[in-house]
């Protein structure tokens, strides 16, 4: 597939001296959705402000729909719809209203069955004539899309799209996105949901202190993320771990009191029946089973260790 947009050796460094991108390089192909994710301070905005053209790069280039954003900025920035994390429209101002003023900020003439469309297809169509702070917090947002969508861009970034909202609203969300996709618009969207990555993306990228450290299919990614630890709370507490045990990969904490294991949750055979049997077979009882799926942090953690360690 066709790259949309192109990244290579964008690196940022701010006045203060820190460096908050460090030679990132990535391709973003034609309409697929490609997630962003990294924790706090990452570098995800400070890429998305630089690809968006709000802020300069300190080296590298970008290209967007074959257009140099520094070189050409109007056409690469024509081609991309940004949908900033916090909703900022004028209250008293009615819906249609905002939507066409956002077209022709990007000097595109007025094109009332466009803006129909885009209201319809973002289920505002009923409430073109309303002012905005008529509209709940879930309508709110999607002006904000129907905003970014006014001047027919190619690409549509989406900056943490769900952060702060309920889980319906997210379910809501992640359906318009899919149909937004389907109407052949390429989105990129930074979150810190990793249920979120695993429901619309393609494609994950993972970005840690300025480095982008991995971009994956999300089918392998998820493959790599599926696991869980059981933690098995002890009757009595254990010195050490039985030999016997020696096949699975466990770990003694608590003083003794709880046997950690590591399983992957993808694997034909998890291993977790088989230690339960191995336990009871030894004599070893237990209180309480408990399991915990990976936190986004964990992976994160555990990728930045598989990265240096590499
Ligand atoms: N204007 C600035 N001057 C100096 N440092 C900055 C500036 N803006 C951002 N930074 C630093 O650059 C790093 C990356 O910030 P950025 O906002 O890109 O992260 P992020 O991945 O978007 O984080 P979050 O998930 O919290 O939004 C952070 O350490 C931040 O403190």
């Amino acid at each position: 597939m066709a790259s949309i947009i192109t990244v290579s050796g964008l690196t940022k460094t701010y006045a203060s001296g820190f460096q908050a991108l460090k030679g990132v390089d990535l391709e973003i192909e034609e309409g697929e959705i490609f997630a962003l994710l990294g924790p706090n301070g990452a570098g995800k905005t400070t890429m998305i402000s630089i690809i968006c053209g709000n802020m300069r790069a300190s080296g590298g280039s970008v290209t967007v729909a074959g257009h140099d954003i520094v070189k050409s900025y109007r056409a690469s920035r024509s081609a991309i719809g940004l949908v900033p994390q916090e909703l900022h429209t004028d209250a008293f101002e009615r819906v249609i209203d905002t939507v066409r003023f956002s077209r022709g900020l990007f000097g595109k003439p007025r094109n009332d069955a466009y803006v129909e469309k885009v209201l319809r297809d973002l289920s505002l169509w009923d409430k073109r004539n309303n002012k905005m702070l008529e509209l709940s917090g879930g309508m709110k947002r999607r002006v904000m899309i129907a905003k970014a969508l006014s001047h027919e861009p190619r690409v549509l970034f989406l900056d943490e799209p769900t952060a702060g909202v309920d889980v319906e609203l997210r379910r809501d969300m992640w359906k318009l996105i899919g149909e937004l996709r389907a109407t052949g618009v390429t989105i990129i969207l930074t979150t810190h949901y990793i249920e979120e990555a695993e429901e619309m993306a393609d494609r994950v990228g993972v970005i840690d202190k300025g480095e982008l450290i991995l971009v994956e299919e999300k089918a392998t990614l998820m493959k790599k993320l599926g696991r869980k630890t059981l933690t098995v709370s002890l009757g009595e507490p254990l010195h050490a771990l039985p030999a016997e045990l020696g096949e699975w990969n466990l770990s003694l904490n608590g003083d003794g009191c709880e046997i950690e294991y590591v399983f992957d949750t993808q694997a034909s055979r998890t291993g977790v029946s088989s230690l339960l049997r191995r336990l009871g077979d030894l004599g070893i009882g237990y209180k309480d089973l408990n399991t915990q799926q990976s936190s986004l942090e964990d992976i994160f953690v555990s990728l930045v260790h598989q990265e240096k360690a590499a």
